[in-house]
């Protein structure tokens, strides 16, 4: 599955464009502030209801607009579009049908990004290592997303408790489906981290072939993995009393990677790391793809910042054997001159001042 074409409207400097792309590769060119990462950002919209520059929706708006509109079709035909006004209201409609929300889009579309920004947030805090793990899971285990949902549940008539100092029965009942809920996430995760790493590999040696076989990931549970989360709590009751809310669980889970026993943010070039998160994301990409529910898509942005030749030439390897789409960006031709492929399998575009054209051999 693939989005085969893209409409917008007054999404931040693209006042109007509609483009057919390619099923597998995208390559983007233009000029500082012509507008691609704007259009990357579009489709990363549709896929979460959300943008990866800025928390204020209201700044994709365009300057001299009071709403946007975005929407694309698959290769089935399927369609899925967002419209949003100043003043906050969302129009969601997929295929027609508009009784849709937000979150309604994530599940039609896995859209992954990776920008010169995104490796600093991966490696900075647990938070986005949580938040591309769980959509990983949310796409590939169906499951998945009601069991977080209940939990999530489950979790803030916990920490209610532990907030208004509630004791006796009413905690024991939330603390115990706490517990069990903390438990079932887990052996969720724990398996499908485990499919994750060995995919992880198999990429690893195509874009890092010197560090692979060093390079570990590690996942802790949010609890000792040795111990029961009850006994681990019932140790730390004091202290997430003081605190008012759960210090452990499955919420507090994290994967770290390491390069021969550091953290591979502390002993890897940026560049490397760059590509370590490719090689992850591809990984994902390709589990999400091996459940033929929905197009799994990836955006780069700004391919040329902290990759050289060789690690481009390696990423054009790893795109041969992929099975996603991609977009990528970069300000000229040079930049994608090794991902580039010989046979005719892709399409190339231009943006200049919010106008999109689609670049012809030769031109
Ligand atoms: N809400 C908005 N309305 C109109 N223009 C906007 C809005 N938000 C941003 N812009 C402008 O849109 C232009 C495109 O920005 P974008 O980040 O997409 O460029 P880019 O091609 O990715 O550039 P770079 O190569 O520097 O990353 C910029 O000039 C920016 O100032």
């Amino acid at each position: 599955m693939s989005i085969s074409s893209l409409t917008t409207s007054q999404f931040r400097n693209l006042s109007y464009i509609s483009v057919n792309f390619h099923s597998k590769l995208n390559l983007i060119t233009g000029d500082n502030g012509s507008g691609k990462s704007s259009l990357l950002e579009s489709l990363f919209f549709l896929g979460h209801g959300k943008s990866f520059r800025t928390t204020k929706i209201e700044n994709l708006i365009n300057n001299v607009s009071d709403h946007f509109v975005v929407s694309v079709k698959d290769d089935r035909n399927y369609q899925l579009g967002v419209r949003r006004d100043n003043s906050g209201n969302f129009d969601i409609k997929i295929n027609g049908d508009s009784k849709f929300r937000l979150s309604d889009l994530a599940k039609n579309i896995a859209v992954q990004v990776i920008t010169p920004e995104t490796f600093r947030l991966f490696f900075g805090g647990p938070k986005e290592r949580r938040k591309f793990v769980d959509l990983g899971l949310f796409h590939v285990e169906h499951q998945y997303s009601d069991l977080w949902r209940d939990f999530r549940k489950v979790l803030l008539q916990r920490n209610a408790c532990l907030k208004t100092r509630i004791t006796g029965q009413q905690f024991d009942y939330w603390n115990e489906l706490f517990c069990q809920y903390s438990q079932h996430i887990a052996d969720v995760r724990v398996a499908y981290i485990e499919q994750l790493s060995g995919e992880l590999n198999r990429w690893l040696k195509i874009l890092l072939p010197t560090l692979s076989e060093d390079i570990v990931l590690h996942y802790s549970q949010g609890w000792s993995s040795k111990r029961k989360l009850i006994d681990v709590l019932n140790e730390n009751s004091q202290r997430e009393k003081k605190y008012g809310h759960s210090l452990f669980g499955a919420h507090k889970f994290d994967v770290k990677f390491n390069y021969k026993k550091s953290n591979i943010e502390q002993v890897l070039s940026r560049g490397q790391q760059k590509l370590f998160l490719m090689a992850l994301t591809i990984a994902q990409a390709n589990l999400i793809f091996n459940c033929q529910q929905i197009a799994p898509i990836i955006l780069i942005d700004d391919i040329g910042a902290e990759l050289d030749t060789s690690s481009r030439t390696a990423l054009a390897r790893a795109i041969e054997q992929l099975n996603c789409q991609l977009f990528i960006t970069a300000i000229d031709t040079n930049a994608l001159e090794p991902i580039i492929p010989e046979q005719q399998n892709y399409k190339m575009f231009h943006v200049e001042h919010g106008v999109i054209s689609e670049l012809k051999q030769g031109d």
